[in-house]
Order: structure tokens, then C-alpha cells, then sequence
């Protein structure tokens, strides 16, 4: 169906779901804005764009609001499955997924009411060699370096799970503290393309809870790929077991870290709704 579009949430963080083969529109910088966009769009932290794949059962695309492309999103792809097995392009419960961060397997483990309810992904290997984050470092791995600020310095921990994050570890969050320094550790020079921000309490050995500012995106209340990153930085620096459950604003997501660092996650989605863009909407796309 032409401009068929669903919504749905991973903890809160909501997105887009369109398939390339039904959009009548090019999804370019500016109509990414505008359907993003609450008031003159959909609203919504992202478009997860259905897309042709020679090495993998589907492929995905992922759009910030802010017009920018994301290698990798871990809510994003539990809610692309759940599109994916729910409106039948998908045949069985577990398939491959490729994203422009690497190839990913996907599992629906639960259903409710014969919809795919508990999504557990494999979301690939840790990186945390600086120039693959990439970031300007002059050490092999950025872990425990100080970023300095205008007006404060961090001690961050870098990584990568296919797109690039930047860990802080606090004592205590504070909404208000990264919604200020958020932004300007996400477009700091030190990241050639930019970074997703984290601050992160460790609570027990199996348990971390998470604020999270997102590259492209700003402050969501879920972000799986976040969560990854949280769970490789706190297992490396020692912190916590390897079985590790990450609470934030929006819910929990289960994260699994094995002794070669590949990650697997899991965790609920949920649809919103579904419909068509409007034909009004698609004039406005280019304004
Ligand atoms: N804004 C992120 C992509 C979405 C990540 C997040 N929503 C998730 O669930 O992983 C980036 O530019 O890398």
C-alpha cells in the first residue's frame, strides 16, 4: 500500500517504519525532518527505511530526526522485526538483518496475541579500537581519557557496536546535566562523526541505569545501541558481570556480553499505529 507507514516503540523510543518499495517520495534530508518532526510530521526519534539486501534476508536503513544516517540501532532493529514477522515479510521467527553498522540475526522469542512481542537481537562485536569508532585519540583504545569541555571535563569511554558511542560513568545521573554537556560531547571535535552520549550508574554487579543522549536524535528514553555500548564499557573497565540488566528512563533492556564481545540484546516492542501519509504531507516534504 503507497505511503504505508507503522509506528511503534522500544521502551519508549519510537520510530517510523517505511518500506522503500512503497514510497512514492525520495526520503531526503529535508522530508526526514518534516515526518520526524511532531508538529508538521508524524513526530517521531527516527525512520527505519525497509530496503533491498544481497547478503542478508532484509535490509535496513536508519534516519535521525535530524536528517543524518545511523549505522546501527538496536531499538530500531527489535522494532524492525517485530514489522518484519508481524506483516508477514518475514517466514519464521529468527532471520538476518543488514544495516550499514554489519549484519545482525533477529529473533522473536515471544508473541502476544500471535504478534511478536520479546525481541532478542544479536547485535555483533564490540570495537573499541579508536580510529574504527572512530574518534581522535592518540592512545590504541579510549578508555578512562579526560575530554575537556569549555567549562568541565569528562572521563569518557569510547566504543563502537556499529555506530559510535561515548560512555560516562557517575555516581549519580542528572536529567539537566546531559541534556547541557549531552550536545557538546556529541559534536565535540574529538568525533569525526559525531557521537551518542551516555551517562551510566553502575548499581550492582548485574544491574547499570542509563541517561542517553543520542547522536542526531538528542535526549531519548531507550536506546538499545546505548545500552550495548554501557554493558561492553562497564564489563571492560571491570565493573559488573557480563549478564547485565540496563534501566532507563523508558524501561529495561537485557544485555549479554560474551568473552569475544559480541553483544546480544533483548527486550519488548510495542506498535502504535499504523497508516498513510497523507498526500498533503508529501507536497510539504520539499518545503
Ligand atoms: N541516533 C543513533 C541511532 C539510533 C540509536 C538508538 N535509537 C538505538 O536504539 O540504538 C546514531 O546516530 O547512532
Amino acid at each position: 500500500m503507497q505511503n504505508f507507514f507503522v509506528k511503534s516503540h522500544g521502551l519508549g523510543n519510537d520510530y517510523i517504519v517505511l518500506n522503500q518499495d512503497e514510497i512514492t517520495f525520495e526520503l531526503t534530508e529535508k522530508a526526514i525532518i518534516r515526518i520526524c518532526d511532531v508538529h508538521f510530521g508524524i513526530g517521531s526519534d527516527g525512520i527505519l527505511l525497509k530496503v533491498p539486501s544481497e547478503k542478508a534476508d532484509f535490509g535496513l536503513r536508519i534516519l535521525n530526526p535530524d536528517g543524518s544516517e545511523a549505522e546501527k540501532s538496536g531499538n530500531g532493529l527489535r522494532i524492525f522485526a517485530k514489522y518484519l514477522y508481524d506483516y508477514g515479510f518475514a517466514l519464521s521467527k529468527s532471520f538476518s538483518i543488514e544495516t550499514p553498522g554489519g549484519l545482525v540475526r533477529a529473533e522473536v522469542i515471544e508473541e502476544k496475541n500471535n504478534k511478536a512481542f520479546t525481541i532478542k537481537v544479536d547485535m555483533g562485536k564490540a570495537i573499541f579500537e579508536s580510529k574504527k569508532i572512530p574518534v581522535n585519540c592518540e592512545k590504541e583504545e579510549c578508555i578512562g581519557e579526560t575530554l575537556e569541555l569549555e567549562y568541565r571535563g569528562y572521563e569518557i569511554n569510547c566504543v563502537s557496536v556499529g555506530n559510535p558511542h561515548c560512555v560516562v560513568l557517575k555516581d549519580e545521573l542528572d536529567e539537566k546535566e546531559i541534556k547541557t554537556f549531552g550536545p557538546q560531547i556529541e559534536t565535540n571535535p574529538m568525533f569525526p562523526n559525531r557521537i551518542n552520549v551516555q551517562f551510566a550508574k553502575v548499581v550492582s554487579p548485574n544491574e547499570v541505569e542509563v541517561m542517553i543522549w543520542e547522536r542526531g536524535a538528542g535526549w531519548t528514553l531507550a536506546s538499545g545501541s546505548s545500552s550495548c555500548a554501557v554493558a561492553c564499557t562497564v564489563v571492560k573497565r571491570g565493573l559488573t558481570e557480563r549478564n547485565l540488566t540496563i534501566k532507563m528512563p523508558g524501561g529495561n533492556l537485557a544485555i549479554e556480553i560474551d568473552e569475544d564481545w559480541e553483544i546480544r540484546m533483548t527486550g519488548e516492542v510495542r506498535e502504535i499505529g499504523s497508516g498513510i501519509l497523507s498526500d498533503e504531507l508529501i507536497e510539504d516534504l520539499e518545503l
